[in-house]
């Protein structure tokens, strides 16, 4: 610069261009505190940052280890359980190789239980058939026993009331009054005495058994009902039949109050019901004992009117029928129907069906006076004992001896002394076993009256005098019977002859006489107590 030259100029220009430059750096390093500030902070926000980070890592850490530790722990626990699992594997295997074992041990079980089932069954019937055998015996024995004492024939007497028909013409004031034709004249006078009593007789009778006016249907077949139970087990023939005058109750007894035409079975058992629903319900009891489907029950319904046999089950019941007898003395109707039963209500619906039929005429005496004898035969079939079989062969025609016993039988000396069954029927069944026919015969005879009393004619005159001839007939067998005699006249009449197995040899029979208890009808009372006194 020249001398002279004003410097100030210069130099304020400098200082001006120094200031400046100054206030440019000063705005600059304001603008770098300003930085570097925010720079600090910036930091400082890093740092916590870090800080916070450098915490997260500890605790992600920490958690790692939680987490590596619980993992190890689970690992350990599912190693464990493999284990455990393995184990119950190797378990379950052995029980399903069991379990496989199982039905073959249970059914080898099963078998052996049944084998010791079927022995001990076998056992058990053995001894019930032996102990069946036995008490067949011993009720054997005791029937003997009782025979020997009593005979095969049994007579009760039965005294009916006075009945409102008995008073006939006579006024009501006098009806029963002494002197009165219908004063009572036969008197009950203990269980087994009946007498008649009037100015011209007093005559005491004996029976077994005598039943007064008051006695029931049931007290009657109590009294019944044992020497049809014992018999009938051990496979004798029995026959129950009610005698006695027209009127005097005998088909009371024998089926129950009612008209023949109203005979309505039911199933329910009545009070009034008579002997025939009664040993027909005795008989069923007895055989639902056996053995299921061993024995079996067959019914026939038959009348004899005028000598003649009319089944009452048939469609035709006017075709007359002939007796077969075998050639062991045993009866049989080979063309009538007999009906298989099963309970005591079948039974009477065949019995209803057969009275129905059976012919009745209108006498003076009593308007539904039967003028034929009833005969309702129940046969019981059963297995024959094991020493017939053995014995005899099916259809064997050997012949029997006098007794009806079977000689083959009765010399082989297998069957039991004194046996029950010579008399019976034995024949084989549709499958060729042997069978015996056992017969309960059940008869509601005709009435007794005489001629003279009934003021009958024509017909009715020829059937009283059939029936007084085959009653008259029954009296003469009985009599034979009661005195042993050698011949015994069953073929006198159709009634002796159709009844000749169930009333003779070692068949039971049991007469129940019936009589009116009125003074008009003494004659008769006197006849009929005089028959069952014989
Ligand atoms: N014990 C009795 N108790 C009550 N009533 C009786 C008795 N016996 C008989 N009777 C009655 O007497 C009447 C005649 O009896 P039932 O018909 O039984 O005589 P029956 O002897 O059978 O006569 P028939 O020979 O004429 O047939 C009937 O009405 C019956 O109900």
């Amino acid at each position: 610069m020249p001398l002279g030259i004003d410097r100030s100029h210069f130099y304020e220009e400098k200082v001006k261009h120094i200031e400046k430059s100054n206030r440019v750096k000063d705005e600059r390093i304001g603008s770098l505190e300003t930085e570097n500030a925010m720079l600090y902070l910036k930091l400082a926000q890093l740092r916590g940052a870090l800080q916070h980070t450098r915490q997260e890592s500890i605790e992600i850490h920490e958690q790692f280890e939680d987490e590596s530790r619980f993992r190890k722990s689970v690992a350990e626990s599912a190693c464990k359980f493999k284990q455990e699992l393995d184990n119950i594997k190797k378990d379950m295997q052995s029980v399903q190789s069991a379990a496989k074992e199982i039905p073959k041990q249970f059914n080898e079980q099963v078998q052996h239980a049944n084998s010791v089932v079927q022995r001990h069954k076998m056992a058990f019937q053995s001894q019930s058939s032996s102990l069946s055998e036995l008490q067949e015996r011993l009720a054997h024995m005791e029937l003997t026993l009782h025979d020997e004492l009593r005979g095969n024939i049994r007579v009760h007497c039965r005294v009916r009331p006075l009945m409102d028909f008995d008073r006939g013409q006579e006024d009501m004031s006098s009806f029963g009054r002494q002197g009165a034709k219908s004063e009572v004249v036969v008197h009950f006078v203990d269980d087994e005495n009946v007498c008649v009593r009037t100015t011209k007789h007093n005559k005491v009778f004996e029976y077994e058994r005598v039943y007064d006016m008051t006695e029931t249907q049931n007290g009657l077949f109590d009294e019944v009902q044992p020497m049809l139970t014992s018999p009938i087990i051990i496979g004798y023939n029995i026959c129950i039949m009610a005698y006695g005058q027209t009127g005097s109750g005998k088909t009371h007894t024998m089926l129950g109050s009612h008209k023949n035409e109203d005979y309505n079975p039911t199933r329910e058992t009545h009070p009034d019901e008579g002997v025939i629903p009664r040993a027909a319900r005795e008989l069923f009891r007895l055989t639902s004992e056996k053995q299921k489907g061993t024995h079996t029950v067959e019914v026939s319904v038959v009348e004899i009117y005028n000598n003649d046999i009319r089944d009452l089950l048939s469609h035709d019941p006017n075709i007359k029928h002939d007796i077969n007898t075998g050639q062991d003395n045993s009866i049989s109707l080979p063309t009538i129907i007999s009906k298989q039963v099963d309970t005591v209500y079948d039974v009477m619906c065949l019995v209803q069906h057969g009275l129905h039929t059976r012919r009745e005429s209108a006498t003076m005496v009593h308007e539904h006076s039967s003028r034929s004898h009833l005969v309702v035969t129940l046969t019981v079939v059963s297995p024959a004992p094991s020493f017939f079989s053995k014995n005899s062969a099916p259809g064997d025609t050997t012949p029997r001896d006098s007794k009806g016993r079977s000689s083959s039988l009765s010399s082989s000396g297998s069957m039991p002394s004194g046996s029950m069954w010579q008399s019976n029927d034995i024949s084989t069944n549709s499958a060729g076993q042997a069978v015996i026919k056992t017969k309960l015969q059940l008869v509601d005879l005709a009435g007794s009256e005489c001629v003279g009393m009934s003021g009958v004619k024509g017909q009715a005159l020829r059937e009283t005098a059939n029936i007084n001839k085959s009653l008259s007939a029954l009296a003469d067998v009985l009599g034979a019977l009661a005195e042993h005699r050698a011949h015994v006249p069953y073929r006198n009449t159709r009634l002796t002859h159709l009844l000749q197995d169930s009333i003779g040899g070692d068949a039971k029979l049991l007469i129940l006489l019936c009589v009116a208890p009125a003074q008009r009808y003494i004659t008769e009372s006197l006849q009929s107590l005089g028959f069952g006194a014989r």
